[in-house]
């Protein structure tokens, strides 16, 4: 039985590469660098690498969600709430800042920390909401394996399973491992924006699968035509990468680095607020995280 009639197809592929980022931290920034400033829903998507005493200490966000999704090591994050936690290998953390979070982002003491951090952008109704944190722990997350196959549902539904984790942004997020040989057919909702980055590995994409496979650190955009994604894993080693997509918002966007509003007129506002600790950033004005670089 086919799940997908007629695979979308990579309109654009982007290579990520490192750069600097917070306090000497590096990123492979796809969606959110130049050449690609936004694509409807997604702000950012980093894949990062980050070994203390480097890190992404004390920032604000306002109007959108930060989804990290650990792969090697941890990060320890806490907020202006006194919140404080642990995102260990295989772990997720959903945060919606909303009207406002302050916090601190800063790597375990030794080894390096790797994972991904997709940057989601909420609605005009929504960009003022009380912030909420969604956390899962790896033995937690929705798995399904079929036929050389595995997946973890960060968000949505693969292979009949489902995540628990709410979005307010409709939004799939799949975490794909398909062993040498194998091929996946995964439906995506017609009207998503979606993408896949690839982790580790070198996969072919869409319908025609005589394409060139494409190795890790690309992003893929994909068309918006076809019911869903075809891939397959034509090499030796295993493939891994991320089946992304959202519901566009078809709003304008004005963004000031962490600040994602409407207008500039919202921009100068929250940057009001976020001087003066008020609608939203009281609890900043006299926090500090522990986090000490
Ligand atoms: N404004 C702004 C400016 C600079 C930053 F580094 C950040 C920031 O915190 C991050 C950027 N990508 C990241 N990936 C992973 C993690 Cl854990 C944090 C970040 C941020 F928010
Ligand atoms: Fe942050």
């Amino acid at each position: 039985m086919s799940l997908v009639r007629e695979s979308r197809s990579i309109t654009r592929k982007f290579l990520a590469r490192p750069q600097q980022e917070g306090l000497g931290a590096v990123v492979r920034r796809s969606i959110g660098r130049f050449e690609l400033r936004y694509f409807d829903p997604f702000l950012v998507l980093d894949e990062f690498s980050v070994s203390a005493p480097a890190g992404f200490p004390d920032h604000p966000h306002r109007g959108f969600e930060t989804v990290t999704y650990m792969l090697q090591g941890a990060v320890t994050h806490e907020d202006f709430e006194g919140r404080k936690g642990r995102i260990e290998a295989g772990d997720l953390q959903w945060m919606t800042a909303g009207k406002g979070v302050v916090h601190s982002e800063m790597p375990a003491p030794h080894g390096t920390q790797k994972g991904l951090q997709l940057w989601i952008n909420l609605s005009s109704q929504h960009k003022m909401i009380e912030p909420r944190y969604q956390e899962i722990s790896s033995e937690n997350i929705a798995e399904a394996a079929r036929d050389g196959i595995k997946v973890r549902v960060i968000a949505g539904e693969a292979l009949g399973v489902k995540s628990a984790i709410y979005t307010r942004t409709p939004t799939m997020y799949l975490d794909f491992t398909l062993k040498p040989g194998s091929h996946l057919q995964q439906p995506i909702p017609k009207s998503y924006n979606a993408f896949v980055y690839i982790l580790e590995g070198e996969g072919t994409f869409g319908q025609d699968s005589t394409t060139s496979p494409i190795s890790a650190h690309y992003l893929l955009l994909l068309s918006g035509f076809g019911d869903g994604l075809v891939a397959w894993n034509k090499g030796s080693k295993i493939l891994r990468f991320i089946l992304v997509g959202g519901e566009p918002l078809g709003e304008p966007v004005a963004q000031l680095g962490p600040f994602v509003m409407n207008t500039q007129e919202e921009i100068d506002q929250t940057i009001e607020d976020f001087e003066n600790y008020t609608n939203g950033f009281e609890k900043a004005k006299d926090w500090r995280s522990e986090a000490r670089i």
